[in-house]
C-alpha cells in the first residue's frame, strides 16, 4: 500500500488557504485541519480568561490550559475548546487582531504544533493541513507542499466581500488591506516559525485566478506527485 498523502498549505491572509485545501481534502477524500483555527482558538482562550495577550511570558504560562480538539472532516469542520463550540467566537475582529502576538509566543506553538503533527499521523488515509509554517516546521517530510500567494489588493478585495456577506456594512478596503499587510508583516517577522515558503514548495500566485482554477491545480500537483512516487 502507498503512504498516506500529506499535503501542506502555506500562505497568507487571503491567498485561498481554507477554501482550497477544503476543496482538495473532500475531493482527495483527505482529513483536513486549519492549525490558523487552532492558533485562533488559543487566542479567545486567552482573552476569555483574562490573560494579557501582550505579556508572553503570561500567555506562555497559559498555554497548556486549553484543551482544543479540531473535528477532520472537511466538509464540516469543527473546533472546540474546553469542550464548547469555538468555530463562531474565533473569527472575531478582536481574535483577529491579538492572534498575531499569541502565536509568536514559543510555548503556544509547541503546544500547537504537538496536537497538528498527532492530527497528521492519525489520518491514515492522509490529511490536508493548512497553515504559515506547515512546510517550514510542522511536516517537513510532507509529500507535496504548495505555498499559496496574492496581491495585497485581490486579498483585501476577498476579505472585504467576506465581512460585507456577514455584517452587510460598508467595508473600508484600505483600512482591510493595512490589517492585512501589517498581520503578514507580523507572522513573518517572528522569532520562532515564521510565514515562509520552504525551500521545496510550489508557489502558486492565486491573483489572477479563480477558486476552482485554484482547486485544479493544486490537486493535479498532489496526482502528479503521487504516479511518481
Ligand atoms: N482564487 C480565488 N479567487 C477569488 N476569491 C477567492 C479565491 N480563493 C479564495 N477566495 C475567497 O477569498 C476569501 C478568503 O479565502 P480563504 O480560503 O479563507 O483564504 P485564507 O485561508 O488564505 O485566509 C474567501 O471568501 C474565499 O471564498
Ligand atoms: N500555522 C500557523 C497558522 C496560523 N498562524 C497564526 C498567524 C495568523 O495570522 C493567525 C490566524 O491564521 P488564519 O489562517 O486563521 O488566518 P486567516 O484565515 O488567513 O485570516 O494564526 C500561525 O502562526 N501559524
Amino acid at each position: 500500500m502507498s503512504n498516506p498523502v500529506i499535503v501542506a498549505i502555506d500562505g497568507p491572509s487571503g491567498t485561498g488557504k481554507s477554501s482550497t485545501s477544503k476543496a482538495v481534502a473532500a475531493k482527495l477524500g483527505l482529513s483536513y485541519l486549519d492549525t490558523g483555527a487552532q492558533y485562533r482558538a488559543m487566542t479567545w482562550w486567552m482573552l476569555s480568561n483574562g490573560v494579557d495577550v501582550n505579556d508572553s511570558a503570561a500567555v506562555a504560562t497559559a498555554a497548556e490550559k486549553p484543551v482544543i480538539v479540531s473535528g477532520a472532516d472537511p466538509a464540516a469542520p469543527t473546533i472546540t475548546v474546553d469542550g464548547v463550540d469555538a468555530s463562531g467566537p474565533i473569527r472575531t475582529q478582536e481574535v483577529t487582531a491579538a492572534v498575531s502576538a499569541v502565536s509568536a509566543v514559543p510555548e503556544v506553538r509547541t503546544r500547537l504544533v504537538g496536537l497538528q503533527r498527532d492530527a497528521a499521523a492519525g489520518a491514515p488515509g492522509g490529511i490536508v493541513v493548512e497553515g504559515r509554517d506547515i512546510g517550514t516546521t510542522v511536516l517537513p517530510d510532507a509529500t507535496v507542499k504548495i505555498f499559496l500567494t496574492a496581491s495585497a489588493e485581490a486579498r483585501a478585495a476577498r476579505r472585504g466581500g467576506e465581512l460585507k456577506a456577514t455584517g452587510g456594512a460598508q467595508v473600508d478596503l484600505v483600512a482591510t488591506r493595512e490589517a492585512l499587510v501589517r498581520r503578514d508583516a507580523a507572522d513573518s517577522g517572528r522569532k520562532t516559525s515564521p510565514l515562509a515558503k520552504a525551500d521545496d514548495a510550489i508557489e502558486v500566485d492565486t491573483s489572477e485566478l479563480t477558486l476552482d482554477q485554484v482547486i485544479e491545480c493544486v490537486v493535479t500537483l498532489i496526482e502528479e506527485k503521487r504516479a511518481a512516487s
